[in-house]
């Protein structure tokens, strides 16, 4: 716990991106049915397809069983809004949350009692600002008379602007249906997101509030940005992806003007390669930590050209080849740690003269897969004491594997000028739910690196 309890002192901002997750746990019958609305060819021949965004209910279908086929974590995007009533005449929702990483990791912090959490995101519903949790630790920048002043997203909700709904469909390991005459069985438990991406849901810090973001850096220990993945390439006003990510940049840079303010950015994935190119490129070099799926790295590396190492990650999802790639990825992109976050494991990648040693790295992986299976278990972390849930949580039964591999690997790869650690996942058997797992690896893997940072005064 005392990691935990450092870890707590700091006080972190996070951006951008809130939104309203609504749940469906599948099962079986209901694929099936969808499966049998569209006919299994017509399904087969759209998944060759591999639509990139979501046009029409086939294109869903389509990217949905792909998913449950491989058993990974993916997201796509929802262009045509009209669809909304397609999927509320076909699903009920068996639960509305919090979604987004920036209002996931904002509550995830707020309810683990940090000094104080300062959330921005620039849509702030009414309906958005209640899904925050009321406690004082929680706080939004707002501007008044002319100057910075924090009060509780409760109370600076904006009448008037969007609520963003994605549909987040939960699937468990175990679940069968046919395509066709192919019986499929899931692989794996995690999430599917359809992911909302209208135009009117933009990505950006509020011109207003811009000026202050120097000031914010000053009042924090560390930054979690997030949502660039909900960056359109055009909008119908004649904006471009290149607009927002220029905005971006400077976002960035404004933040550790005053202070070299450590900043996080954690990844999701992005469909169109066009738009993934352009978030590498203009954001991973101006960052210090990266956070990212086992699906998401290969995407990335995808986009680097490295296709034949994503192919492989893709698929076999060989620690090696995760290696391999996270050391590309850490320098080219000259970060100071990346950290990636797979079903069996997660580890560690920084460059060998980081201020860590490989134990107390570990310790930080240790925290953050704890409070994962801690959330994944209760379906929400409300207190600090929710912690320890996680921690008799057992490790994965492919952990020994993990760690064999891991020391097979090390023999076969130049580790010498990194430090690489891997650590097996305590996996919860049934998770209430899996979406933000990620989110909460990511955030309780940097506040406790920025924890013990701190403490050797390299903060
Ligand atoms: N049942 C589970 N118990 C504990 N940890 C889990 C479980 N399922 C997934 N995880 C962890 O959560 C991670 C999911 O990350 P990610 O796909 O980024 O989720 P999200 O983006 O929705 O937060 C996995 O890589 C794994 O480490
Ligand atoms: O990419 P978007 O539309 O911002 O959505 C992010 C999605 O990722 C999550 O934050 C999980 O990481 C979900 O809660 C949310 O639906
Ligand atoms: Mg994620």
């Amino acid at each position: 716990m005392g990691l935990l309890d450092e870890a707590r002192k700091l006080s972190v901002y996070t951006a951008y991106n809130t939104n309203v997750d609504a749940i469906t746990f599948l099962n079986g019958e209901v694929v099936q049915r969808l499966i049998d609305e569209f006919g299994a060819e017509a399904v087969r021949k759209r998944m060759d397809d591999y639509p990139r965004e979501i046009n029409e209910p086939l294109d869903f279908v389509a990217r949905l069983v792909h998913a449950l086929k491989t058993g990974k974590p993916m997201a796509v995007p929802l262009v045509n809004e009209e669809l909304h009533t397609w999927f509320d005449s076909h699903f009920k929702y068996d639960v509305e949350r919090m979604g987004g990483q920036a209002g996931i990791i904002a509550n995830l912090l707020t309810n683990l009692d940090f000094r104080r959490v300062m959330v921005y995101t620039p849509h702030l519903a009414r309906k958005q600002a209640e899904m925050f949790v009321d406690k004082p630790n929680l706080l939004y920048p707002v501007v008044e008379n002319g100057g910075l002043t924090f009060k509780h997203p409760r109370e600076a909700y904006r009448e008037g602007d969007p609520i963003k709904v994605n549909r987040i469909f939960e699937f468990r390991a175990g679940t069968t249906f046919k395509l066709g005459d192919e019986t499929i069985t899931v692989p794996f438990s995690g999430r599917f997101i359809v992911s909302a991406r209208f135009e009117s849901i933009r990505i950006y810090t509020e011109p207003e509030l811009k000026p202050f973001l120097p000031e914010i850096g000053l009042q924090v220990d560390g930054a979690i940005l997030s949502g660039y993945q909900g960056i359109k390439l055009r909008y119908s006003d004649g904006k471009d992806a290149n607009h927002y990510l220029r905005e971006a940049k400077k976002d960035i840079l404004l933040l550790k003007r005053e202070k070299d303010v450590k900043v996080h950015l954690e990844f999701a994935s992005i469909q169109n390669r066009e738009l993934r190119k352009k978030v590498i490129y203009n954001l991973f070099p101006l960052v210090d930590s990266v956070g990212m799926d086992e699906a998401e790295i290969a995407h990335v590396l995808n986009a680097l050209g490295y296709s034949k190492l994503s192919d492989r990650i893709f698929t076999y999802n060989r620690i090696e080849d995760t290696v391999l790639g996270g050391k590309i990825l850490i320098d080219e992109m000259n970060l100071e740690v990346l950290q990636i976050h797979t079903i069996y494991y997660i580890m560690y990648i920084t460059h060998s003269d980081n201020p860590l040693s490989e134990d107390e790295l570990r310790s930080s992986l240790e925290l953050a897969t704890t409070l994962a299976a801690a959330r994944a278990s209760l379906g929400e972390i409300r207190s600090p004491e929710d912690f320890k849930v996680g921690t008799s949580v057992p490790y994965n039964e492919r952990g020994e594997y993990v760690k064999l591999r891991f020391e097979e690997a090390k023999r076969r790869l130049r580790t010498r000028e990194y430090k690489v650690v891997i650590i097996p996942t305590r996996l919860v058997k049934n998770p209430v739910s899996t979406v933000g797992l990620g989110d909460t690896i990511s955030a309780g893997a940097f506040t406790s690196y920025l924890a013990m940072l701190k403490k050797k005064g390299e903060l």
